[in-house]
């Protein structure tokens, strides 16, 4: 998609006067540099100027900034300063000019815009900030190339009519909101803060809403013969964009082996660290235990064996993912259903170093 941004608002652009949303979203779409305080003594000087009290929010167009500023020197660009339409930045192509349009209008009556008092300082550019983080890791599309034991995907689980469906259901039913996101019970609640749920108190069935998801469930037994398909507990979790999930490895005496979540509504990535070596400060022989898979919307995720019980999971929190070059926006929110089954005795697992019954 081609997105339409107007630079009406820039110098040597056709002169007109943008609505204020048109203003405050072509300031969001551009991209423009971002200044902020000189860091050394206040009387050092700079080629821009802050200007307060100036911009088309207070009825000033940016041409008519333009040639009020130009009459101490050249103008290279007059930029939003903000968001709100009434601060602006001035460039002077030299220092000297911004010292005297400084020097003549801080504070005093302009009469080039009509008799406004405008409030000035010198101003830097920041340096941009890169948007995709550097430590980033390569985000695999299937789970056959994580090359972890015991992580499974399948794409398009459900359909987009039962998605929507899904959706509703749960949007019917009240949320409890944790500090950054809305989860709902069903089947035995999880306790967050000892990480495990109360076996002596039963919820009920899980939802009959769930139909379609657990019906379709035993098709992992063919990548995973182990997987166990009887499940009695159910967490909704609804993150809204740029809220993840801590790295975490579902506590073993809560759960059985065989864990499935599915996401729905916006897509995210889900990192796996191997914490074998948790002690170990190397960062490159860590990172090569960092793994990462893109989780679309209405694919459902398994986690068993290793990957269950010895590697943790998370959610980065980004607005944005890096998908191989692609770069992906969350969407507006993420739902996803994760069932599990409570585990009524201790855990046995060949992973001792993470099992808490084993410890
Ligand atoms: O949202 C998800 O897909 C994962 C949730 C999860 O890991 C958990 O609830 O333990
Ligand atoms: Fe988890």
């Amino acid at each position: 998609m081609k997105l339409e941004v107007s630079t009406d608002y820039l110098i040597g652009r056709p002169k007109k006067r943008l609505p204020a949303y048109r203003y405050r979203r072509a300031c969001r779409l551009m991209g423009l540099p971002k200044f902020t305080r000189p860091k050394g003594h206040d009387d050092e000087l700079c080629c821009n100027l802050y200007v307060a009290n100036c911009g088309p929010a207070v009825g000033l167009t940016i041409d008519s900034i333009t040639s009020a500023f130009s009459k101490f020197g050249t103008v290279t660009g007059v930029y939003p300063a903000d968001e709100s339409g009434s601060r602006v930045i001035v460039s002077y192509y030299d220092e000297n000019s911004a010292q005297s349009a400084l020097k003549a209008l801080d504070r005093c009556p302009c009469p080039d815009l009509g008799g406004r008092s405008l409030h000035i300082r010198y101003s830097v550019q920041r340096p941009q900030l890169q948007v995709v983080a550097t430590d980033s890791v390569e985000v695999c599309l299937e789970a056959s190339e994580l090359n972890i034991p015991g992580i499974y995907l399948i794409h398009d689980f459900v359909s987009a009519q039962e998605e929507e469906q899904l959706l509703a259901a749960v949007d019917a039913r009240p949320w409890h909101s944790l500090a950054k996101r809305r989860v709902q019970h069903y089947g035995y609640e999880f306790c967050y803060d000892i990480r495990n749920v109360n076996t002596q108190h039963r919820l009920g069935n899980l939802p009959s809403f769930v139909d379609c998801i657990l019906q379709k469930i035993p098709v992992f037994k063919k990548l995973d013969e182990a997987a166990d398909v009887s499940l009695d507990q159910l967490t909704v979790n609804e993150y809204p964009t740029g809220v993840g999930l801590s790295p975490h490895i579902d506590t073993h005496s809560a759960f059985e082996g065989s864990i499935y979540s599915l996401s729905l509504s916006g897509p995210c990535i889900m990192e796996f660290r191997g914490s074998d070596d948790d002690n170990d400060r190397d960062k490159e022989r860590s990172n090569s235990r960092r793994r990462a898979i893109y989780l679309a919307p209405r694919s459902m995720l398994l986690l068993s064996g290793e990957g269950r019980y010895a590697w943790q999971h998370y959610i980065p929190h980004h607005k944005v993912d890096k998908v191989k070059d692609t770069v992906i926006r969350r969407g507006s929110r993420r739902v996803s259903f994760t069932f599990r089954k409570v585990r009524k005795g201790p855990c046995q697992c060949d992973y001792s170093q993470f099992c808490d019954s084993q410890s």
